[in-house]
């Protein structure tokens, strides 16, 4: 379970100050796959990077029962590293943890099946697709058997059919797992297709909106699923919160779709 209370984050430096988190309240239950949506810049990142202790909160807290925690950013180009080897890449954090030969070399393995990547563990992750290089990043993540996975707009950096087959895939590893899933995105139909629930965020200093029940089957395909009319009115509640919301890019002269 993961529990956030009263998260507060600002940012304070270099004669610039940033309210990034005002306050943010809410739960995951143990083994549920929930979803963050907001708008660009609104905070996203910040609040992840908070859970999973790579930042200290300004106030708040941040409580999850079982450790540890893995996490999966954006860019996988560069969380992998070009020298190792797909496995080498996979082993590195339980070798970190000390973790004995054959047990490494059993979840790696493990883990590299799950991901649909078991013929690959001698290549080198610049000889691979950009999907199959965020395949390896989660199963470094899922090697070391975390009971939270938190993912950081995993999928923002794919073409669209790549993303597809990742989505579901993940939903497959997540299945199986029983992990506890916190899944940024800013791609609503992407939170809704994923999401047991979805919390939505206002732009920065950020709050939570809604905290949204997606009560879709639980079996999801890309066709069914999104062309259920639950969906479709589901992507649209969450729509309209978000369209209300002022953009913190649009400062910069920029707009962003929020839809897809
Ligand atoms: N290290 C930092 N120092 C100062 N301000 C920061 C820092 N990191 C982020 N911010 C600011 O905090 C706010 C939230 O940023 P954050 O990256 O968490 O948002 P996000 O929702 O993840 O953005 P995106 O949708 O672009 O991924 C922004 O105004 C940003 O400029």
């Amino acid at each position: 379970m993961l529990e956030v209370q009263g998260l507060r984050k600002v940012y304070d430096g270099h004669g610039r100050r940033v309210e990034a988190i005002a306050d943010l309240t809410f739960t995951v239950g143990g083994g549920e796959f929930a979803c963050v949506v907001g708008p660009s810049g609104c905070g996203k990142t910040t609040l992840l990077r908070c859970i999973a202790g790579l930042l200290p909160p300004t106030s708040g807290q941040v409580r999850v029962a079982g450790e540890p925690i893995a996490v999966v950013f954006q860019e996988y180009g560069r969380s992998l590293f070009p020298w190792l080897r797909v496995a080498q890449n996979v082993e590195l954090p339980l070798k970190a943890a000390k973790m004995p030969r054959a047990q490494r070399q059993r979840q790696v393995d493990e883990a590299l099946a799950a991901v649909g990547l078991a013929d690959a563990h001698d290549a080198y992750p610049w000889q691979l697709s950009g999907g199959m290089q965020q395949r390896v990043a989660i199963a470094r993540a899922i090697a070391y058997g975390p009971s939270v996975l938190l993912m950081d707009e995993p999928f923002a950096a794919v073409d669209a059919q790549t993303r597809a087959d990742l989505e579901d895939l993940i939903r497959s590893v997540w299945q199986r797992l029983g992990v506890t899933l916190l899944f940024v995105t800013h791609d609503i139909d992407e939170s809704v297709y994923l999401g047991q629930r979805v919390i939505v965020l206002s732009s920065a200093p950020t709050r939570v909106v809604e905290n949204i029940v997606i009560d879709l089957p639980g079996e999801r395909d890309q066709l069914t699923t999104r062309a259920d009319p639950r969906f479709a009115e589901l992507r649209a509640r969450i729509y309209a919160h978000i369209k209300k919301l002022p953009s913190q890019r649009a400062e910069h002269g920029s707009t962003h779709d929020l839809s897809r």
